[in-house]
């Protein structure tokens, strides 16, 4: 049977470990055992494996509630809502940003904004954007317990309560959640206008096809139909047992070669991607990172990160490129598409013929995960590593709570409007920035951590000193905004084999908003500011306490300018 999406490979060295590693699976019956639910494919104990496949079903049993999405999405519609904003982090939101921005808005339907940034300046940015008497917001959280959604919600559910008064706010509310989680309790006693509650069986980070990426799809008029569709398609080409290049499981090709290619040291798995699946890449990153980066292992994904030269890639990249057909040859293209078939890396071009095949990508990624994850002898399900840096945080919140500040770490230069924190060697931020990238260890990576608000002007200055940092070091570069990233590459950071080292920039909001204590009460004892602060510096302990360097970069004034600057200078 052909793959629904052409994997075309190009395994250069690789090709005889991944060859091997196929053969190894089919003997030992990999694939009919991930479909039967066997949890010894990865591990010997259950826990958390056989009450987390419930995505190999999902591009079939969701087809069943999609009138009732549907129904939904035409309510919404026929009740004036013209914008849905999504409050969410990880799992629960990075599939919908795929989605709502592979499709252009549709006439008559609302828009979606994802809002997956507690910064104080991103939220009144997001505020000062709607009219609330027409906008619905979906409240997504598996667990129902997220810090980050839960406060963006009572802000929100507060403004509204403000606007349209307290009895009619919940008609302004849905939730996304499985079953008893409190966000279900919370919803029901506020009278949300729906609570959908999602399959328990799936952990966020395999959530795109249920309910987590297909009600906000609904909700703007995509046909999530279409996208089971070829969901559909992925599944049964998942379910073969055989393999050669191009034809047979493409799951257990793609998950062959990350899977051989990180045991070979080539570990950096870059994803390029066309301009219309712009967003997958952060999807992908979330699904790879925090399902492999732990047991000191892990595959760390490197992805929307801007081309270069073959000469600026360390000998520890392979490289996937994601795209419709006439990009594979030309629009990702560029001397580096040249390079990669010329045999200089590995590298694997996974064809699309349009953008419902997303819904075969997804299912793909998922597939080849867990395939990578069986080669490495790793959990993909749990992420460990992320609780001890939420311990952290609530450490600090406690302080703050007592004292009314953060605890405070000692500054190690001052210099103009940069604090530095951190062991640092020479006397301007450029050189201590320079002295420490330079010490990343031979192919391991370097981790900027931007606890800022994201904006276009932001993800260029951070994309600006990504590739110099890169091209000074052939170190592989990865950017997240925090907290967003704590819930993606944060378990990897502090669970691999910790070749990297971490950059935190920091800065200071222009202005605070209180989180409310409950949903309806006036009353606050913590701040957004005072939140995003204290996770910082919680994951930097967390990060610090498992052995990695890290270096706070505090920036006051224009962000953007600094981060420019600073990328120049190196
Ligand atoms: O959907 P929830 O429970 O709010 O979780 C959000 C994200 O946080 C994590 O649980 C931990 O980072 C992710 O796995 C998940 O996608």
């Amino acid at each position: 049977m052909p793959s629904p999406i052409v994997v075309e490979g190009h395994w250069q060295e690789l090709a005889e470990a991944v060859q091997d590693a196929v053969v190894r699976m089919e003997k030992d019956g990999i694939v009919p055992r991930i479909w039967n639910g066997d949890h010894t494919v990865w591990k010997q104990n259950p826990r958390e494996i056989s009450n987390r496949l419930g995505w190999l079903q999902a591009p079939w049993t969701m087809q069943d509630r999609m009138a009732e999405l549907e129904a939904f999405a035409r309510e919404v519609q026929g009740s004036g809502f013209e914008k849905v904003v999504l409050l969410g982090m990880g799992g629960s939101s990075l599939a919908p940003e795929v989605l709502s921005r592979m499709f252009s808005a549709r006439d008559g339907f609302p828009t979606l904004t994802v809002l997956d940034s507690t910064h104080p300046d991103a939220i009144t940015r997001v505020r000062a954007s709607l009219d609330l008497s027409k906008t619905l917001f979906i409240v997504a959280t598996k667990s129902g317990g997220t810090v980050e959604t839960l406060s963006l919600f009572k802000y929100f559910y507060n403004q509204v309560a403000d606007c349209r008064g307290a009895r009619n706010a919940g008609a302004h509310f849905c939730a996304i959640t499985d079953p008893q989680s409190g966000l279900e309790a919370l919803a029901r006693s506020l009278g949300f206008r729906k609570i959908f509650l999602n399959d328990p069986h799936v952990g966020g980070r395999y959530s795109a096809l249920t309910l987590f990426g297909l009600v906000p799809a609904a909700l703007v008029g995509i046909d999530g139909r279409s996208i089971l569709e070829r969901a559909q398609g992925m599944v049964e080409a998942c379910r073969q047992s055989g393999a050669s290049p191009g034809d047979g499981n493409p799951g257990l090709w793609l998950g062959a070669f990350l899977g051989a290619g990180a045991l070979q040291g080539r570990d950096k798995a870059t994803v390029i991607t066309d301009p219309l699946f712009a967003n997958f890449g952060d999807w992908v990153e979330q699904l790879i990172a925090e399902s492999t980066g732990k047991e000191g292992k892990g595959i760390v994904p490197v992805v929307n990160e801007p081309l270069g030269h073959p000469g600026v890639y360390g000998r520890d990249r392979l490289f996937i490129t994601v795209s419709v057909p006439a990009a594979c040859a030309s629009g990702v293209g560029s001397a580096l598409e040249t390079d990669l078939s010329k045999g200089a890396f590995p590298f694997v071009c996974l064809r699309a013929k349009d953008p419902y095949d997303v819904g075969s990508l997804f299912f793909l990624w998922e597939f080849a995960t867990v395939v990578a994850g069986h080669l490495l002898g790793i959990h993909p399900f749990d992420q460990p590593d992320v609780e001890s840096a939420k311990v952290q945080a609530k450490k600090m919140l406690a302080a703050y709570r007592e004292s009314g500040a953060l605890p405070q770490v000692a500054a190690t230069l001052q210099w103009r409007n940069v604090t530095v924190i951190g062991e640092a060697t020479g006397s301007t931020p450029r050189e201590i920035l320079a002295s420490f990238v330079d010490a990343a260890p031979h192919e391991g990576y370097v981790g900027l951590q931007a606890y800022v608000a994201p904006s276009p002007t932001m993800d260029a200055a951070l994309r600006a000193l990504r590739k110099a940092i890169r091209d000074r070091t052939t170190r592989a570069v990865t950017v997240g905004y925090g907290p967003r990233f704590l819930h993606s590459t944060g378990q990897l950071h502090k669970g691999d084999a910790g070749k990297g080292v971490f950059v935190q920039i920091t800065d200071e909001p222009t202005t605070d908003v209180p989180i409310p204590e409950d949903p309806g009460r006036e009353t606050s004892r913590v701040t957004f500011g005072a939140l995003i602060a204290a996770q910082a510096l919680g994951d930097r302990e967390a990060l610090l306490a498992a052995g990695r360097p890290v270096l706070r970069l505090h920036l006051v004034g224009d962000v953007p300018q600094t981060l420019h600057a600073l990328a120049q200078d190196l």
